[in-house]
């Protein structure tokens, strides 16, 4: 007769590296796994990043492992969401040698940080620093041109003793828009707009807004030349593309007019674009003069990203460990629709809940389902490998960490965002799949803190979602079908299921985590 055993013992080597707490093994999964997420968020703060990555020697200071020379030569520039918190350690670390700085954040962020409790990611009183804002909604507009000009200013002044430190966090392109004359802002503004809501990703948008811009595409890094330019960069993109992060204002990229315009075609622009976009388009190449000195050296410029989903997975995972996970890191670069990525979230906890072998389907859709939702079959593999192992080892209690950012094919006019409705499908799938209620948890976040219009973050899920919905006199279908996961999790239990950790001033995009208890193990 085969008997059941349950494996809530600590793992062995986790008792003597010392980290198992007992004391915390009682806390709710819901629990832990906010903890998890409080983590992931905290690897990546802009102060800690900038801290982290700066390495200051009386007067040296070396940065990702290139060394400069301080001779109260040091400009600072930055745009981005997160780049206020940024320039105010950066300043902190190096402000003796700071000549002069000049940063576009987004409107109101200071009086923001201020009421939240975040005064120390403000610069001090007498900062060199200036800080202009703009870009309201995330929409380039004419006080963040303002600020682009000014900055262009600042970089252009620069000799070949001078340092120049950019600081860059994603909403850095709407925040230093400098339309190549004579195109207008709103002209520029509209054909990025209509690309976004036509739905083109980040990749293709980024593509368009270089070959219209003059700082994009390495046009600040050419403005401050012969000065050395050190840009640190905080990445919400997939894969940290350095070309497109902010579209790569210190990345010297080559503009293919054919790129740019198969953008354009792909999304019904060409016919109805401006004449000046046309013109701009039609010139070769690049948009400002370069000297032959500096079209060759390279070692002008340092690119460095110190920070990024992967950076905040990593540290997830080990706080995950500390609070009685094993953590396995499944991708950073989570993508496609909401549909698909919750079904291979449900297949993966089906898989890693099963006693027996998982029958071989489920391992077949989740590799066929794996590309299509940017997950690599090879991390696939890896990630089944370790929880078959789980199973017969019996590793007790997992927690599968990914990261990215899926869509929503927004059909109904409902309130909500993709974290929600990713937690949404999660629940239901799981309940489709069989999982009962006690066992796996599923939470997806937004690292910025915002999901979508909605003052939360994400939210946590598991298969009891749908009977606990039912009782409430709740419809998950209805709310599904209305893109409404905000007003449906806020109704449900009195909120309790929704993540809201307030503003969190960083952004490395999403993150996704399947928390699974310790599987009873079967001995024949
Ligand atoms: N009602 C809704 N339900 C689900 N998703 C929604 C809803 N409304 C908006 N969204 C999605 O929210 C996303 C925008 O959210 P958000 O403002 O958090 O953007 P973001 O991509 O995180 O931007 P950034 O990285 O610049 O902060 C879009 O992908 C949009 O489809
Ligand atoms: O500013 C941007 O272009 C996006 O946030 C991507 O970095």
């Amino acid at each position: 007769m085969a008997c059941v055993l349950s494996l809530f013992r600590p793992q062995p080597f986790l008792a003597l590296i010392g980290r198992w707490k007992p004391p915390l093994c009682k806390m709710s999964m819901d629990s832990r796994a906010r903890l998890v997420f409080a983590a992931a968020v905290e690897a990546v703060q802009p102060d800690t990043i900038v801290r982290q990555s700066i390495k200051r020697k009386e007067d040296s200071v070396t940065i990702d492992g290139h060394k400069f020379t301080l001779k109260h030569n040091l400009h600072l520039v930055g745009f981005g969401k997160a780049v206020l918190g940024m320039a105010a350690e950066a300043e902190k670390l190096l402000g003796d040698h700071l000549v002069k700085g000049l940063i576009s954040v987004p409107k109101g962020i200071q009086q923001t940080l201020q009421e939240h409790g975040k005064g120390h990611l403000l610069l001090k009183e007498n900062s060199r620093i200036k800080v202009m804002e703009g870009a309201k909604n995330n929409l380039p507009d004419t006080d963040a041109q303002k600020a682009a000009e000014e900055i262009k200013q600042l970089a252009s002044e620069l000799t070949e003793n001078d340092i120049l430190l950019v600081l860059i966090s994603g909403g850095g392109s709407a925040l230093l828009p400098a339309p190549i004359l004579p195109i207008s802002l709103k002209e520029k503004l509209d054909v990025t707009r209509k690309l976004a809501a036509a739905g083109a990703t980040i990749q293709e948008l980024n593509t368009v807004r270089r070959a219209l811009s003059f700082l994009k595409g390495g046009g600040l890094a050419h403005f401050a030349h012969p000065a050395k330019v050190v840009a640190l960069i905080l990445s919400d993109v997939i894969g940290d593309p350095l070309d497109l992060i902010a579209s790569g204002p210190t990345v010297r990229g080559e503009v293919w007019p054919e790129e740019v315009l198969s953008v354009l075609e792909r999304y019904k622009l060409l016919n109805s674009l401006p004449s000046s976009i046309k013109e701009v388009l039609g010139r070769p190449g690049p948009h400002w003069k370069e000297t032959k000195e500096e079209s060759t050296a390279s070692e002008y410029v340092h690119n460095a990203v110190i920070g990024s989903n992967s950076v905040a997975l990593m540290c997830a995972g080990r706080r995950a460990r500390e609070l009685g996970f094993r953590p396995v890191v499944v991708a950073p670069g989570v993508c496609g629709d909401v549909r698909a990525v919750s079904r291979l979230y449900g297949l993966l906890a089906r898989f890693a809940c099963s006693r027996e072998e998982p029958p071989p389907e489920i391992a077949a859709e989740m590799l066929r389902l794996g590309p299509e939702v940017g997950v690599e079959s090879w991390d696939l593999c890896r990630t089944m490998q370790v929880l078959g192992e789980g199973r017969t080892e019996g590793w007790g209690a997992t927690c599968l960490l990914a990261g990215g950012e899926p869509t929503v094919e927004l059909t109904g006019m409902g309130r909500g965002g993709r974290n929600q409705e990713l937690a949404m499908r999660v629940g239901v799938e799981l309940r489709d799949l069989g999982i009962p209620p006690n066992g796996p948890v599923f939470l997806s976040g937004g690292t910025d803190g915002q999901d979508g219009p909605t003052e939360a973050a994400g939210a946590i899920t598991d298969g009891g979602l749908y009977e606990e919905a039912q009782a409430q006199g709740l419809h998950i279908d209805t709310f599904l079908t209305n893109n409404d996961s905000n007003t449906f999790f806020s109704s449900l239990s009195a909120g309790k299921r929704l993540l809201v950790p307030g503003l969190t001033c960083t952004n490395v995009m999403d993150v996704h985590m399947l928390l699974i208890p310790p599987i009873p193990i079967t001995i024949r």
